[in-house]
């Protein structure tokens, strides 16, 4: 199994404030979580190193890994607008014709669609070419940033069983980050709560999810998790 990565200490700050404070562990799947501008995006960015210029970040990381493109996949929140229109689906990933129809096959896709361009599939298909671009590289951490807010309830299902069967698989960790504790309860064991760039609570996802410690963990609780069962 890879060893986690741990986030020593990562914080963003403008001239004027500091926007993140936090540090945790990714370990096998850890989910971060919180509300519209928590700092989560700016999290991903950073371990992506894609920020914006005007802000400066101290990482530090501690990793059996260097955290660099080779390493990392990412997979953006909307597969519709992450593909070019107007190029082939096998034009836009970069590894051996081999890889790519071995990928497509991890992610159940039919290997003639990878002749086709991303108008002539369906959401739930273009979803698994990005999950397959996003294993070009061996990569040893998968970033996920909610992957499924542009897919129907029964896509969400079904895509987020195919991200935890290649994690199995494939053996990398991954980082979902979402608003929704509810969209992750069945896929990560582990999840860090974020508020207004500030960690609030991490820890096991069942052990927190029973007995949250802090009142903002409860709010985030009551307002997505509606009594469903979970398997961890
Ligand atoms: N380039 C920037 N310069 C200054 N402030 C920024 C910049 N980018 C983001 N921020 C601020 O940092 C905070 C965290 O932003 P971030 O995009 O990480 O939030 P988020 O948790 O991803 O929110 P959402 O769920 O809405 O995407 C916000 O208050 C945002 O306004």
């Amino acid at each position: 199994m890879t060893n986690a990565v741990e986030i020593k200490k990562l914080t963003i700050t403008t001239k004027e404030k500091k926007l993140v404070d936090i540090s945790f562990k990714i370990e096998e799947s850890t989910a971060l979580i919180g509300q519209s501008g928590s700092g989560k995006s700016l999290t991903l960015k950073s371990i992506l190193n894609l920020l914006p210029s005007n802000l400066e970040l101290k990482l530090e990381v501690d990793s059996d890994f260097e955290l660099s493109s080779k390493t990392i996949g990412f997979i953006p929140q909307n597969p519709f607008t992450s593909l070019s229109p107007m190029t082939k689906i096998k034009e836009q990933f970069f590894c051996q014709k081999e890889r790519k129809e071995k990928l497509f096959d991890l992610v159940g896709l039919d290997k003639k669609l990878l002749d086709r361009f991303p108008s002539q599939l369906s959401g739930g298909q273009l979803q698994r070419v990005v999950i397959a671009i996003a294993l070009s590289n061996e990569i040893k951490l998968l970033l996920l940033d909610e992957p499924t807010t542009a897919l129907d309830e029964n896509s969400k299902k079904v895509i987020l069983e195919l991200i935890y069967k290649l994690q199995k698989e494939l053996n990398f960790l991954t980082l979902f980050v979402t608003h929704d504790i509810n969209s992750i309860i069945d896929v990560c064991k582990n999840i860090v709560i974020i508020k207004d760039g500030e960690l609030i609570e991490k820890g096991n996802t069942i052990e927190i999810l029973k007995e949250p410690k802090s009142s903002y963990t409860k709010e985030l609780i009551n307002s997505t998790f509606n009594n469903k069962e979970f398997r961890k």
